[in-house]
């Protein structure tokens, strides 16, 4: 069943991050984690600074629709592969910024260094830290992406959340607040590494 506070949290998120210009159209999705089988997650093709609870739906922990006759997320593996590699993820954020577009179209991976709001992430609790947010390929087939982000987070990558080349952010956290605060923090940072790219100040 959803969670009624939950899913206004998500719907309340949209609103705010599409103000910000971070869910331009019909971009981004969001979802939560229910049970080990159960996960809600936004509708395909609904505009993300406009949802209602009508917008969220069921899928299981495969991805699959509880409802046949809706469709979800057209990335709806993309949270599955999380939800599935980190057992502490209970919410998922995607964002399609102008910051996580740009930076992902001219890094391989991007590195943030130095900054006070790195304390929000997973077991950081100085500035003086540094973390890798990898850059995947940009891919259709999303069974394929969602093989290629699992095979890097066993490897260790994408710990603190990943971007997709041309495409956007992906962010977790153990709560839809929690969540929320991370890609506001990362969409923060790379707001702070686009504005030093033009000044000239990149540490990359
Ligand atoms: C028009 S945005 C292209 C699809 C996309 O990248 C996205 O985040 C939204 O897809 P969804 O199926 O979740 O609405
Ligand atoms: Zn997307």
């Amino acid at each position: 069943m959803m969670d009624a506070s939950r899913s206004e949290s998500l719907i309340a998120a949209g609103r705010l991050f599409h103000q910000r210009g971070w869910v331009p159209a019909s971009g981004g999705n969001f979802s939560y984690k229910i049970s080990t089988d159960r996960i809600a997650i936004t509708a395909s093709g609904c505009h993300k600074g406009e949802l209602s609870a009508e917008n969220l739906m069921l899928v299981d922990s495969a991805g699959a629709a509880i409802d046949p006759a809706r469709r979800s997320s057209a990335e709806t593996l993309l949270h599955c592969q999380i939800y599935a590699r980190d057992p502490l993820a209970a919410a998922v954020f995607h964002t399609h910024s102008v910051a996580s577009t740009v930076l992902s179209r001219t890094r391989n991976s991007l590195r943030l260094a130095d900054f006070e709001l790195l304390k929000i992430l997973e077991g950081i609790e100085t500035h003086e830290a540094a973390v890798e947010i990898p850059v995947f390929e940009n891919d259709q087939d999303i069974r394929r992406l969602a093989a290629q982000v699992d095979a890097a987070m066993l490897n260790g990558q994408g710990r603190h959340g990943y971007l997709i080349r041309g495409h956007g952010l992906y962010v977790w956290g153990s709560s839809v607040e929690l969540a929320r605060y991370r890609i506001e923090a990362l969409e923060f940072m790379f707001q702070c590494e686009l504005e030093a790219a033009r000044v000239g100040g990149s540490s990359d």
